[in-house]
């Protein structure tokens, strides 16, 4: 089975943007911009569509592309929502047939 402890580094360094904000940070100018949240909803929405559309285009580089952003951008709104994406994998797991 494929290690999918990259998603667990990127939830930590979301973090320790969140917690220490840096200039250069692009997941800080996200959590900290003037839009508040909805910069953060605006990207996975953006992102969202890219991915529908390069998918439903059948173009397989551009939807791995897209997928990963929309992955990202989803864990950055989970941090700007205040949810914990352990509670995401509860969920996840408690619907296990
Ligand atoms: N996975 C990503 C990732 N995917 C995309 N991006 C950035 O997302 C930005 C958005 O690009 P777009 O073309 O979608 O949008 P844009 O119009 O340029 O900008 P906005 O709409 O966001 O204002 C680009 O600057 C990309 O570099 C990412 N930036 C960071 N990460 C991860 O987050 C970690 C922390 O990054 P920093 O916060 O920059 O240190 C990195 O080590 C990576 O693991």
């Amino acid at each position: 089975m494929r290690d999918w402890t990259i998603l667990e580094e990127v939830w930590q360094v979301i973090q320790d943007r969140a917690e220490h904000p840096s200039a250069e940070s692009y997941v800080s100018s996200v959590l900290t911009h003037r839009k508040g949240i909805d910069k953060s909803l605006e990207k996975v929405g953006e992102e969202a569509v890219e991915f529908i559309l390069a998918a439903k285009n059948q173009v397989p580089e551009r939807t791995v592309s897209e997928a990963a952003d929309l992955l990202f951008h989803l864990l950055v709104a989970l941090r700007a929502s205040g949810t914990d994406v352990g509670d995401v994998l509860d969920e996840l797991a408690a619907r296990r047939k």
